[in-house]
This record gives structure tokens, C-alpha cells and sequence, in this order.
């Protein structure tokens, strides 16, 4: 099942809900600091612990946790260099009750628990927290954070500063953007998260699942599975691959309008002439323009016709860099269609479209999104999937491997295989389909594949969601 990811403006709202139907912040922050302690028992298993406890209700939990893991015969001690200030956090202090260091000279142990800063980190560590962070880390052979890392920011998974690694975070009540974004997600290694009763929490975003494909029907032809067109360009290359790709992932029919005469092979059917004339056949339920497209006057040209047939589109690699939204969404109707950026492409998305680079990788896609009217895939290690409605899913991190050349046009011939075969023409499932195929196939491929060997996967990747 999907799980919210969910900002500290939401986080806060959830909290005031809960409060609001009788559940007080001691009771909430009893649970997060028992069932956070009861992940750091799994991993520590009655060995030595440090908590580094803040001053607000991060530090609240710390307290918490230490007094839970000392009822289970652990041995604990507390590190906090400001006192409490919240009540919750008070309150959790006294009923720990037991000595409290300001410094770190006497800390040992084996298993450190950063409650030091969670979502109300507003700025930098000074100096002296900094040092005692990473000191109490390098002191201790395991280090847990509770909710966040202290250094990083909630909302955008940006670094204040530099934090040490950790092998366990418990995220608290639900997942935040850090927890998927860079550059903090690759520092948090193994996210859990523990359930604190908020009831429903109001939120845009959620993890992305493995999808459900429906195999072809007993009467399904070649047609009704989905025909694809592939527009090719200057660079036939990645056009076919960007085909490969989408053979593999479930469509009926492929088919590469181009009129380069590179070697096709036999099972792709290749469509030369006049665009306009593989553009109208009909048949055709999803187009991709971009891959080795070029940025020329007949790549323009070629954009202008793909975005005049009405057809869905995939638009990824030289298009994302010449399409506006002037393009997207006013010369055609409500469009559907899927852009597929990669981060320098997002920059000249949002450089077209007038809109400024601020807010969170969650944030900057919904706008493209919402200024295109289309459905944004912005790709990479932390790749989100946005619609224009502010909706967003975020894929879990990938393998490393996928860093290679053709990568995004495997995604994008997945992507225009999952539109075209799409019974209800939803664009949006067809995008989180595709970006969970293209990780899969990249775990199949195993290490320093090239794209041509990952093409090949996505059909094993496909034989994992029916
Ligand atoms: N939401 C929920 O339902 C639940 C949330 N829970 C927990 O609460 C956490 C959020 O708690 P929180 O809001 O008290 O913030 P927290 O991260 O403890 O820090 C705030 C304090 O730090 C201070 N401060 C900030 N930056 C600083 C800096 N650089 N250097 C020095 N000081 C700095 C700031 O002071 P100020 O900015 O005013 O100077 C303030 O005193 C959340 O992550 C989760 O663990 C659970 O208990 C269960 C229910
Ligand atoms: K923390």
C-alpha cells in the first residue's frame, strides 16, 4: 500500500486534528517514543544507548525512547545540551527522571539516537551541536534518527549541514519529503515508519507501489492492446531503443516514424514519408516525441505536428528542451500527455514557462505540471511523478546502475507503451507504471548494464505486476 508523504505544514495540521478529537501531544508523542524504541530494540538488542535529546517535542520523543528501552534492561544515557521547551517535552524529561548530560565526554555505548532536531529544524546547527552530533555518531557503532536526521530540512530533503550516516531512521507518524528526496534520502539508509494514531492526515503526496497489469484480454488483437507510435529524429539510436522499451512493456503494436535509414529490426515496424501521414492513422492511442530528436528547425517541426494530431503524448529528451506551454495547453484541448524531465530539462520546463526555481523537487514538478497542463515524470534518483492537480507520487530510490546513456529513453518508450494500452486513458497511472517498470528492469539488468540490455528487461519487470 501507498504511504503519505507528508510536509510539517501537514504534519501540523494532522497534529491539531488529533488534538482537537482528544488525543493530547504527551499521548502522541507516548506513541512515537514507543514504537520508535521498539525499532531501535530490534537493532540494538539490549546493547548500550546514547539519546541526544533537543529541546522540542524531537527531544520529547528522546526522552521517551530512553525511558522505554530502560524498562527492557538497556543501559541509557541522555545527552541534551538545552532544556525542554514544550510541555510535552517537560513532561517527558520528568518522567524520565534519571541524570542528563550536557556534553558528550561521558557518552559511550554502542547504539546512538539522534533525537536532537525533527521537523522543527529551522536553520544550521551551531558549531557546538554539529560537533556533538558527529562526535556521539563516531562514539557509537549504530546510529538511529528519530523522525529526521538533525541537519536536515523536512520539506525538501535539503542538508543545513553536514550529517553522519545512520542505519536506521524512524520516521515518526508518517514519511516526509526528506525521506525520499535527495540529497538527504541516501543518508537515512533503512526508513521505517511508526504509526501514532493521527487518523486521517491530509496530504499530496504518497510513495509510489508496485502496479497491477491486467494481462491482454482472450480476444485482444494487436490494436486493442495499445498501438504506439514512435517519432523518431536526427539520432535513430535512442528512437529505437525508446521502441525496444516499449515492446517490452505491453503494448500491442510498435511502430517508429522516422525516415533514417539505420538498421530497424525486422520486429519493429518502421513508417517513413511524411509524418502526417503516420500520425494519422487513427489507430495509434499514444505517440513519444524527443529521443534522439534533435533541436533543430525540423525538430521543431516535428514537435508542432506530434502536438497538432490530438494524440496523447509522451514528451521527453530534445522536446522538453523547444516545448512551451503555450504549446501544451493552449493549442490543444485538455491534454494528458506525460513530459519526462530529467533535472537540467525541469530547469528549461520551468526557464519556458516563466516560473521560478524554488520550493522542494515535489513543488517544482507540480508547477510544470500545473503551467503544461500535463502530467510531469521529473526523473532521477528521486524521481516524482506530478499532476497538474497538485497530486504526487514519489518513487522509491532506484538502483545507481540506471545512470546510464539511454536510460530516459527506455523510460520514455516504457511510458508511451503504459499510455497507449491503458484502457481508461489515465495518463497518471500510465507514468507511475512506467517509472516502476523502468526501476524494476533496472534491478533485473543487476550491475553496469547498457540501455539496449535494459530495454530487454522492462519484459521480465512487466511479468512482476500481473
Ligand atoms: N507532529 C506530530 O504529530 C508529532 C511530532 N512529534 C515529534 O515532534 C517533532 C517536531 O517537534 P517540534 O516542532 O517541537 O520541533 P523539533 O524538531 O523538536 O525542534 C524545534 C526546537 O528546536 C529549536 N531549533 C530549531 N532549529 C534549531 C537550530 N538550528 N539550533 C537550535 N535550536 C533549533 C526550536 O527553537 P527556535 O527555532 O524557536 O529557536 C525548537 O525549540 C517531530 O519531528 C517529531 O519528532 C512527536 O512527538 C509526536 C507527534
Ligand atoms: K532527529
Amino acid at each position: 500500500m501507498a504511504d503519505p508523504v507528508v510536509t510539517a505544514d501537514e504534519m501540523r495540521a494532522a497534529e491539531e486534528a488529533a488534538i482537537a478529537s482528544g488525543t493530547s501531544v504527551e499521548e502522541l508523542m507516548h506513541r512515537a517514543g514507543e514504537g520508535a524504541a521498539e525499532w531501535i530494540w530490534r537493532l540494538c538488542g539490549g546493547r548500550a544507548v546514547t539519546v541526544l535529546c533537543g529541546p522540542g517535542n524531537n527531544g520529547g520523543d528522546g526522552y521517551v525512547i530512553a525511558r522505554h528501552l530502560r524498562q527492557r534492561g538497556a543501559s541509557v544515557s541522555v545527552v541534551a545540551p538545552l532544556a525542554p521547551d514544550t510541555d510535552a517535552a517537560r513532561a517527558a524529561r520528568a518522567d524520565w527522571g534519571d541524570s542528563v548530560s550536557e556534553s558528550w565526554d561521558e557518552a559511550g555505548g554502542e547504539v546512538f539516537v539522534d533525537a536532537l532536531f525533527g521537523t522543527g529544524l529551522s536553520r544550521g546547527l551551531s558549531p557546538e551541536h554539529q560537533q556533538l552530533l558527529h562526535r556521539l555518531a563516531n562514539r557509537h557503532v549504530n546510529s538511529v534518527a528519530i523522525d529526521l536526521p538533525s541537519g536536515v530540512s523536512s520539506d525538501d530533503g535539503a542538508l543545513f549541514d553536514d550529517i553522519p550516516s545512520y542505519d536506521l531512521t524512524v520516521a515518526l507518524g508518517a514519511l516526509k519529503p526528506a525521506h525520499v528526496l535527495l540529497p538527504a534520502a541516501p543518508h537515512l539508509s533503512m526508513v521505517r515508519c511508526v504509526d501514532i494514531g493521527l487518523g486521517d492526515i491530509h496530504y499530496r503526496a504518497e510513495t509510489l507501489d508496485r502496479p497491477q497489469i491486467a494481462a491482454p484480454k482472450s480476444d485482444a488483437h494487436k490494436y486493442s492492446r495499445g498501438l504506439a507510435l514512435v517519432v523518431g529524429g536526427a539520432m535513430p539510436g535512442a528512437s529505437l531503443l525508446a521502441a525496444r522499451a516499449a515492446q517490452g512493456a505491453g503494448a500491442g503494436f510498435v511502430q517508429l516514424a522516422s525516415n533514417e535509414a539505420g538498421a530497424v529490426p525486422h520486429d519493429i515496424v518502421q513508417i517513413d514519408g511524411e509524418l502526417e501521414h503516420a500520425l494519422s492513422d487513427e489507430r495509434i492511442d499514444a505517440a513519444l516525441i524527443g529521443p534522439g530528436l534533435g533541436r533543430d528547425q525540423d525538430a521543431s517541426h516535428r514537435l508542432q505536428r506530434s502536438l497538432a494530431a490530438g494524440i496523447p503524448l509522451v514528451i521527453d529528451g530534445d522536446a522538453l528542451r523547444i516545448i512551451t506551454p503555450a504549446a501544451t495547453r493552449f493549442e490543444r484541448e485538455w491534454d494528458d500527455s506525460i513530459l519526462t524531465p530529467h533535472e537540467g530539462e525541469l530547469a528549461s520546463l520551468e526557464e519556458n514557462g516563466g516560473l521560478e526555481k524554488r520550493g522542494s523537487k515535489l513543488d517544482r514538478a507540480r508547477r510544470v505540471a500545473d503551467t503544461y497542463g500535463t502530467i510531469v515524470i521529473a526523473k532521477g534518483p528521486d524521481t516524482i511523478i506530478a499532476s497538474p492537480d497538485g497530486h504526487c507520487v514519489c518513487a522509491p530510490r532506484s538502483p545507481s546502475w540506471l545512470s546510464v546513456a539511454g536510460s530516459g529513453d527506455v523510460l520514455a518508450g516504457i511510458a508511451v507503451a503504459r499510455r497507449a494500452t491503458s484502457e481508461d486513458g489515465d495518463a497518471f497511472d500510465a507514468a507511475c507504471e512506467a517509472v516502476w517498470l523502468h526501476a524494476e528492469a533496472g534491478r533485473i539488468a543487476g550491475a553496469s548494464f547498457a540501455a539496449g540490455e535494459l530495454a530487454n528487461c522492462v519484459r521480465a519487470a512487466l511479468e512482476r505486476c500481473l
